[in-house]
């Protein structure tokens, strides 16, 4: 579904933390949404989440996103937050089904439908080996995984992400990007992830979106977004830009002279 979002502001604390932010996404893409530590990223995917009072307009579909029940919301978006906490003493199984509890009446068994959903999400994370482990007793990695494996079982047509890479070993965070890519190009769905790393940006976002204080500072294809001025004016980095036969490989290494004298 396509999501929309025109001059969407937030404020918290009595400060404007979010102001006049707007975009338009087609569906079937990866978008990510970058910025700096307090541009505003978890507090846009809060307020589209409905988790946050936001002016503006938002809509995902025909859907306004401001208007809808909670339950309505829970079958159109599935979320990550950043706080990775995992409450109860549950196999992991266990913990991804309740990803499938929109779709299913209180109390009722998961149906097959709900299994393959739950099988599907469970290899897609690569957390199939640890079905029967109890969750909370998970490495910390591991636990990230299991809850991204929740989020992906609910099959909603928007799938918001927030820094779902964080603490993933390498080959666990491309795992991550390619599953996240299998879901928008081949079911049609828009995925919403916020992001650190330049490099799984530039090579598995589709689009990227760059936050900068509260605004959208830049949005596009991520090798113009993610410019050699972009990062210095915005992230206060010099980066080194190299491209390989799979695209765009951007590696900060230093601070700019600016940010060297702040
Ligand atoms: N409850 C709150 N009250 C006041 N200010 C808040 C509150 N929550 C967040 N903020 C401020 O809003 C701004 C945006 O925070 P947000 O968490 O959206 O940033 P972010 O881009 O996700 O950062 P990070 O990369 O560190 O996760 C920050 O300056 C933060 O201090």
């Amino acid at each position: 579904m396509r999501l929309q979002a025109d001059n969407i502001s937030v404020k918290l604390g009595g400060r404007r933390v979010l102001e006049g932010v707007g975009f338009d996404i087609e569906p079937g893409q990866v978008i990510g949404l970058l910025g700096p530590n307090g541009a505003g990223k978890s507090t846009l995917m809060r307020a589209l989440t409905g988790q946050l009072p936001a002016e503006g307009a938002m809509r995902l579909g025909a859907h306004d996103l401001a208007s809808i029940s909670p339950a309505a919301r829970a079958r159109l978006i599935a979320y990550l937050p950043q706080q990775r906490i995992i409450g109860w003493r549950l196999t992991v199984r266990d913990l991804v089904t309740l990803g499938r509890l929109p779709w299913r009446a209180f109390g009722r068994r998961p149906d097959s439908g709900d299994e393959a959903a739950i099988a599907r999400a469970m290899e897609m994370a690569d957390v199939t080996p640890l079905a029967d482990r109890i969750a909370t007793e998970l490495s910390g990695g591991e636990q990230a995984r299991v809850l991204m494996a929740r989020a992906i079982a609910q099959q909603t047509p928007l799938l918001i992400a927030d820094e779902p890479a964080s603490g993933l070993d390498p080959a666990h965070q491309i795992t991550l990007m390619q599953s996240l890519n299998r879901l928008a190009e081949n079911e049609g769905r828009t995925v919403l992830v916020s992001l650190h790393d330049l490099t799984l940006a530039a090579r598995w976002c589709d689009r990227v979106m760059l936050l900068n204080k509260g605004r959208l500072a830049a949005f596009g294809t991520p090798e113009t977004v993610l410019s050699e001025a972009h990062l210095a004016e915005i992230y206060g980095v010099k980066a080194h830009r190299a491209r390989d036969e799979d695209g765009l490989i951007i590696a900060p290494v230093g601070l700019t002279e600016r940010q060297n004298r702040d």
